[in-house]
């Protein structure tokens, strides 16, 4: 038997080292986390850069239409008044007719700034929730055993959501806060330098009260966001296992941790409305007082003759202007940061990559005929213990195999690495000579089907689930490969036949049912080899027996590998092998076994044993 030489880690995959923080990312410097989430950004935006630019011109717009505002009061008050009173009424009209001008553009570009900024947060968001959908199902099934459920959901929801919030308005208002304060104080600066510096003298406390905010608020966001995480990770987890809840009765158990959970997040909620709060009032304070001391100053200056009124006026406004951006950038600044941190979470998720990846030169193999090899196979999930020490098996093309074993023996994990939901770390698997590594996806998954114990049934019609098989074929093969397999009569006893409709988890049919519609897709993509993990397990007795012909029909003519703790099912099989501790210990045919009086007699003897007390 040949053995293979290890390969190289695929590009992109992780290394077998790789460590993984608490949310089931791949752990990073902050620097990198940062570039990576940029990265993300730049790709987001760039195809509709344009709208961007367009966007940013129009909030700088916007905000300088506002800016003129004030300083058009103090021409109207200095230049149009007097010229007012010496019969000209020119230039006050002219500063009116400019004041409401601007407004007039000033409220436009607002307008469209909405506008604009929506058009390009929905493209980036449908971007982006299509990216995350496709990464998430390419990804191996080492990532979704890793990953859970629940972080997935959140990235796919809260995440994009965060995102949404931001881009929806958010980043607009940031942006346009930033300019309103920079063009306030210039224009200040530049009207009145005296005014100027009594305003940036206001700063520091302004500064220094931001910089609490800001760390208040990181703290207290970082802790309602692990709030947020833990209420939905615990509420998906509950719902998904809502069957064992409610056997074991765990409901009140369950809804204390609940209820905990919420309280939790209800106090980190209620500590960012009281920093939000302080900020504010602080925010209007200082900013009071810095309109107090500009009118004082000012005031002064103007009894002196040392300043005109209407520039006192333009002044006491704008210094009244600078404090309100700071208070949009506080309010948005949650926001602000549970989108850096969704961008974080979104781009880790679409960095990772599929530790099964596609063959770059891929291998066709159209007509596989079955002959399955296990060459020097050492396998462990991630960077676990070794499950499988060394295992060398052939399979010869339409043989039915049997891996009977204790449970945790191993069986699955060999039906996994035959579909290739995993890679062995050494050695290979092959088909028809050829490594699943190197075969090309589209004819691995015609060539071999895994039927598994969850036979997972999509919203749709009965007869569309069997399509999945095959998705081209015809009501009649439909038919066919439902009457081959024992189903048809079930399913033409339901309300529409092969049209009813089964909800997603296919509650209206029972769980043995859904295991022979299961079985009826398999028949229809007719693979050259089929795995069924413990696909038997949902059948009773009597519904054991009547599939036992469709199953017969279902292995003939294929490479079949069976996981069955029925030996029912087993005795039917060509060959048997007996898996222990991820070894196989017996191998021969089911009457050979039964009469060298190994384990796998012991294990019939059982059956019999049983089979006669019921
Ligand atoms: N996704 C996984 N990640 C880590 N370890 C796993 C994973 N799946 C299985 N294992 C481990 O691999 C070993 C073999 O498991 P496997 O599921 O192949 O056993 P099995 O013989 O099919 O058992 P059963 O009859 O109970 O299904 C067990 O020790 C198990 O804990």
């Amino acid at each position: 038997m040949s053995t293979t030489a290890p390969r190289p880690p695929a590009a992109g995959s992780p290394r077998p080292d790789a460590t993984h923080d608490e949310d089931g990312d791949l752990a990073l410097h902050p620097r990198d986390v940062r570039r990576r989430s940029l990265a993300l950004l730049g790709s987001l935006l760039r195809p509709v850069s344009r709208r961007v630019w367009g966007t940013a011109l129009v909030v700088v717009g916007a905000q300088l239409a506002l800016v003129a505002g004030p300083a058009l009061v103090a021409l109207g008050i200095d230049r149009g008044l007097p010229a007012l009173r010496d019969g000209d009424a020119a230039p006050l009209l002219t500063t009116a007719a400019a004041y409401a001008v601007a407004a007039l553009v000033a409220g436009v570009l607002t307008a469209a700034t909405v506008r604009f900024a929506a058009r390009v947060s929905q493209a980036v968001l449908l971007d982006l929730r299509r990216r995350v959908f496709r990464h998430t199902q390419r990804l191996s099934l080492e990532f979704h055993e890793r990953y859970t459920s629940g972080r997935v959901i959140s990235r796919q929801t809260s995440d994009v959501e965060a995102l949404r919030e931001l881009l929806d308005g958010g980043v607009t208002t940031l942006a346009a806060s930033g300019l309103a304060m920079v063009f306030t104080a210039a224009s200040l600066v530049l009207l009145d330098w005296r005014s100027g510096g009594v305003l940036l003298v206001a700063v520091v406390p302004g500064v220094l009260l931001t910089r609490w905010f800001q760390v208040r608020s990181q703290a207290q966001y970082r802790r309602s966001r692990t709030a947020v995480a833990r209420v939905i990770v615990r509420f998906v987890e509950t719902m998904t296992g809502i069957r064992a809840v409610q056997a074991f009765r765990r409901e009140t158990q369950v809804a204390e941790v609940y209820d905990d959970l919420t309280e939790e997040y209800r106090e980190a909620n209620a500590e960012a409305i009281r920093v939000n709060g302080v900020f504010d009032t602080g925010l209007v304070l200082i900013g009071n007082v810095t309109v107090a001391g500009v009118l004082l100053v000012g005031g002064l200056r103007v009894l002196d003759g040392d300043m005109a009124v209407g520039v006192l006026v333009a002044a006491v406004l704008y210094a009244r202007r600078f404090f309100a951006p700071l208070a949009q950038i506080g309010m948005f600044y949650n926001s602000f940061q549970s989108a850096t941190a969704a961008l974080e979470k979104l781009s880790a998720l679409l960095a990772e990559e599929p530790t099964v990846p596609d063959p770059e030169r891929p291998v066709r193999l159209p007509a596989a005929t079955g002959d399955v090899r296990f060459d020097g196979v050492e396998f462990g999930y991630g960077t676990g213990p070794t499950v499988l020490p060394h295992l060398d098996l052939h399979l010869p093309a339409g043989q039915t195999v049997a891996l009977v074993g204790e449970t945790g023996a191993g069986k699955s994990t060999v039906a996994k690495l035959l579909a290739r939901f995993y890679d062995p770390r050494e050695g290979a698997v092959r088909l028809d000579g050829v490594d699943l590594r190197d075969l090309d996806p589209v004819d691995l998954r015609r060539a071999v089907v895994m039927v598994t114990q969850e036979a997972y049934l999509f919203s749709g019609s009965v007869g569309a689930n069997i399509a999945l098989g095959r998705p081209d074929a015809t009501p009649a093969e439909i038919e066919a490969a439902a009457r081959a397999v024992g189903v048809h009569d079930l399913i033409a006893a339901l309300p529409e036949g092969y049209d009813t409709g089964v909800d997603t988890r296919g509650v209206r049919l029972s769980a043995g049912q859904r295991q022979l519609v299961s079985f009826a897709r398999a028949f229809l993509a007719d693979p050259a080899v089929l795995v069924l993990d413990e696909a038997t397990s949902s059948l009773d007795i009597p519904g054991e027996q009547l599939v036992q012909e469709g199953l017969r029909t279902l292995l003939t003519g294929r490479t079949a590998v069976v996981i069955a703790h029925r030996l029912s099912t087993v005795m039917h099989a060509d060959r048997v092998l007996v898996v222990d501790d991820g070894r196989v210990v017996e191998d021969g045919s089911p009457e050979q076994l039964v009469a060298h009086g190994g384990r796998f007699a012991s294990l019939h003897a059982q059956w019999q044993e049983s089979l006669r007390s019921t």
